[in-house]
C-alpha cells in the first residue's frame, strides 16, 4: 500500500472510531472500545515479537503487571504526575523486558515458552502475596487518573485517549516492520545462523523485540490502572498471558494483525463475559479451529484478498545506487598486505573426532582459493569456525589483520567476510529484494529512532538499500525475480539468492560452501562465469567444492583436507600430481599418477557412494 494512501485509511479509520464515543454514552459499550484499545497496545508490541521474531511468550500478564503496578505506586503512594507515570510504566517494563530476553538468548521454543510462563507466574505470586508493597487482593486505591489541566478524563476522554496511542503505535510499528529492523525481526525468526553471518546480531534483535513487547504491554497495563484508579492482584492472571497471545495468532504476522485480533477477541470477550464457562473453552477452539482455516490469522487471510502481485520491473522502475558495486566491494581490499585471511594451528575436536586438525592457511586477495578434500574431512567445520559460526578448541586466526577469534559472526561479517551455506539457509518467506536488503544490514546507517519516527533519513537509506540491491541482482541476473517470494524459486536461483545476500554484505573476503550443489550442468557452467566475475570485482574467494571440473578450472590456489588435516596446497596442477592427494582419494599410492579432473570427479563420487 503507497504511503500516501495508508495514511488516508489510518485517517479515515481514526476518524470513525472518534465518532463512536459521540454516538453512545453507554459506560458498558465506551469502556468495549476503550478495552479494544488496551488489548492492540499490549499486542501491538507482542506481535513484534511473537509474529516476526518468532519468540513464543506466555507470560506478558507479568509485563502487563509491571506497568500497572508501576503507575499505580508512583501515582497512589508518591504522588507521582500521572502523565510521568505513565512514562514510567513503559521505562520499567522495558527493562523488565530485557530481564525476561535473557533466557531467550539460550534456550528457544516451548522451553522459552515455559520461561516465560515462569516469569508470569513470579510475578502474579509477588503481587497477591507482597501485601505490605502490592496489597494483593484488596489492591492499591487511589491510583491518579491522567488528566489536563485538572480535567480528569471522563470515559470518552479515555477512548479518545487509547484511539491517539493506537494510531501512533501502528504507525509507528508500521514504519519500523516495513524496512531494516522489520526485515532483520523476520532473518532472526527464519534462519538464525544465516541472519548473524549476513550481520545481524541475533542477541541485539532478540532482546530489541523483548524490550519493545514490554513497553507497549507495560503501557497498557499502566492505563488500565490509571482508567480504573485501582489495580488489585486478580487483574493478573495466566488467563490475560494466553489472550494478548491469542490475539496476535489469530490476528496473524501483520502490522494490521493486532488491530483484526484485538478487535474480535474483545468484542468476544465482552459477548462472553455473561457465561465465563464457555469463555475459556471458546477461545481454545477459536486458537485450534481459527489457525486450522486461517494459518496466516485474519490478516493474513484478509490481505490474500487485497494483495496485488507486484509488477514485473522495467528498466525505467530499477532506481540508481550512488556508487558502483565494483567500487562498494574493492573498497575493503584495497588496503591489505600479506594474506587477506591467515589461520595458525586452529584445533576443533568434538569428542573422538577431529574435523578441524592444527589447520594453518593464508589466503592471498583477490585469488580464488578452493577447499576440497573428500566427505567429512572437515571442509565445512573449516568454514564455519572462520566465519565465526563455531569457536575453535584452539588456534588463531587473523582477518584483515586482526584477531577474529573472539568475535561473533555478525561482527566478522561487519569486518567484510561474507558466506553462503552448504545446505541453503535463505529467509525463504521474505522477497528476494528483502533477502538481498538483510545483507545490506549493516550498511543501512539510519538507526532505531529514524525507523520508528519515519524520519526523513531512514526513508532516504531504504531507498540506497534498494537501489545497492538491484544493483547486486542485477549482477547475478536476478533483477526480474526482485519481487518474487524466495523459497518459490527453483532451486538453481535460490542458491543465486543466497550469493546475491552475501555480496550485498560487501565482502573482501567471500566463503562459498558447494555452490555448484544440486545444479544441472548448464547452471555449475554459468556459476563457474559469475565466479570469475566476482574475482574481477576485486573480491577473494574462498570456495568449497566437489565438483572438480569448477575447481580445477577458476581455482588460483587449492588446499586439500583429509581426516580434519592440511595434507596439500598449491595450484590446481601441483595438486593434482600430490600422491597424498591421489591416495586421499583414490586410497592407493601410485607416484606417476596425476588426477585429472573427471577422475577427481569420479573417485568423488565413489567416496560418497
Ligand atoms: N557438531 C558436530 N558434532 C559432532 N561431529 C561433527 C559436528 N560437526 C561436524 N562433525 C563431524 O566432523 C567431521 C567433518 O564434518 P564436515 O561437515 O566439516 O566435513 P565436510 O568435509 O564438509 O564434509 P562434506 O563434504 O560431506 O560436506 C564429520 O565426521 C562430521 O560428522
Amino acid at each position: 500500500m503507497g504511503q500516501y494512501k495508508h495514511l488516508a485509511g489510518v485517517a479515515l479509520f481514526a476518524a470513525i472510531a472518534a465518532l463512536l464515543p459521540l454516538i453512545t454514552d453507554n459506560g458498558f459499550y465506551l469502556k468495549v472500545v476503550f478495552m479494544v484499545g488496551i488489548n492492540y497496545l499490549a499486542a501491538a508490541g507482542l506481535n513484534v515479537l511473537v509474529g516476526y521474531t518468532g519468540q513464543k511468550s506466555l507470560g506478558h500478564a507479568g509485563l502487563f503487571a509491571v506497568g500497572a503496578y508501576t503507575a499505580a505506586l508512583l501515582t497512589a503512594r508518591m504522588e507521582w504526575n500521572p502523565w510521568l507515570a505513565l512514562l514510567a510504566a513503559g521505562v520499567v517494563a522495558g527493562i523488565f523486558g530485557v530481564l525476561i530476553a535473557l533466557p531467550a538468548l539460550r534456550v528457544k521454543g516451548p522451553a522459552l515458552a515455559m520461561v516465560t510462563i515462569g516469569f508470569g507466574v513470579v510475578v502474579e505470586k509477588v503481587v497477591s502475596e507482597w501485601q505490605d508493597v502490592f496489597a494483593g487482593q484488596q489492591g492499591i486505591y487511589g491510583v491518579l487518573p491522567l488528566s489536563i489541566n485538572g480535567h480528569i478524563f471522563d470515559m470518552r476522554e479515555w477512548v479518545w485517549l487509547v484511539l491517539a496511542l493506537g494510531v501512533a503505535t501502528h504507525l509507528m510499528m508500521r514504519s519500523l516492520l516495513s524496512g531494516k529492523f522489520g526485515r532483520a525481526f523476520m532473518a532472526v525468526n527464519t534462519a538464525e545462523v544465516a541472519a548473524e553471518s549476513v550481520g545481524v546480531s541475533v542477541y541485539k534483535f532478540k532482546v530489541l523485540a523483548f524490550v519493545i513487547s514490554a513497553v507497549t504491554c507495560g503501557v497498557a497495563g499502566a492505563l488500565v490502572a490509571q482508567q480504573n484508579q485501582y489495580i488489585n492482584s486478580d487483574f493478573i492472571t495466566f488467563n490475560l498471558s494466553i489472550f494478548f497471545l491469542l490475539i496476535v495468532l489469530l490476528g496473524g504476522k501483520s502490522v494490521y494483525g493486532p488491530l483484526l485480533g484485538a478487535l474480535v477477541l474483545t468484542l468476544l470477550d465482552a459477548f462472553l463475559a455473561r457465561w465465563p464457562g464457555v469463555q475459556h473453552f471458546t477461545y481454545g477452539a477459536l486458537l485450534l479451529f481459527g489457525l486450522y482455516v486461517m494459518p496466516d490469522g485474519l490478516s493474513g487471510t484478509v490481505s490474500r484478498f487485497f494483495t496485488k502481485r507486484k509488477p514485473a520491473l522495467s528498466n525505467r522502475d530499477i532506481p540508481l545506487p550512488s556508487v558502483s558495486l565494483r567500487e562498494l566491494a574493492g573498497a575493503r581490499a584495497i588496503d591489505v598486505k600479506g594474506p587477506l585471511l591467515q589461520t595458525e594451528g586452529l584445533y576443533k575436536a568434538y569428542g573422538g573426532v577431529v574435523p578441524t586438525n592444527n589447520i594453518s592457511i593464508d589466503l592471498q586477495p583477490g585469488h580464488v582459493h578452493s577447499l576440497i578434500g573428500p566427505n567429512g574431512a572437515g571442509k565445512t567445520t573449516l568454514l564455519n569456525i572462520l566465519s565465526g559460526i563455531i569457536p575453535p578448541t584452539k588456534g588463531a586466526i587473523r582477518f584483515c589483520g586482526e584477531s577474529i577469534l573472539a568475535k561473533p559472526a555478525n561482527q566478522i561479517c561487519a569486518m567484510g567476510l561474507g558466506r553462503t551455506f552448504q545446505n541453503l539457509k535463505l529467509f525463504a518467506d521474505m522477497s528476494v529484494i528483502d533477502n538481498v536488503k538483510v545483507g545490506l544490514h549493516q550498511h543501512i546507517r539510519a538507526g532505531f529512532g529514524a525507523y520508528l519516527f519515519a524520519l526523513p533519513a531512514a526513508k532516504r537509506q531504504e531507498r540506497e538499500a534498494t537501489a545497492q540491491a538491484m544493483q547486486v541482482l542485477q549482477f547475478l541476473g536476478l533483477d526480474t525475480k526482485a519481487y518474487e517470494t524466495a523459497g518459490s524459486l527453483p532451486y538453481g536461483l535460490q542458491r543465486r539468492v543466497e550469493l546475491a545476500r552475501a555480496l550485498a554484505t560487501r565482502p573482501s573476503l567471500l566463503l562459498l560452501d558447494e555452490p555448484a550443489a544440486g545444479l544441472n550442468p548448464q547452471e555449475t557452467q554459468e556459476l563457474t562465469g559469475v565466479i570469475r566475475s566476482i574475482k574481477e570485482l576485486g573480491i577473494t574467494v574462498l570456495l568449497i567444492e566437489h565438483h572438480m571440473d569448477l575447481v580445477m578450472a577458476i581455482s588460483d590456489h587449492v588446499i586439500v583436507l583429509d581426516y580434519g588435516e592440511k595434507i596439500a596446497e598449491g595450484t590446481p596442477t601441483q595438486v593434482q600430481k600430490n600422491p597424498r592427494v591421489i591416495t586421499a582419494y583414490l586410497g592407493a599410492p601410485d607416484d606417476d599418477a596425476q588426477l585429472a579432473p573427471a577422475t577427481f570427479a569420479t573417485s568423488l563420487e565413489n567416496k560418497h557412494a
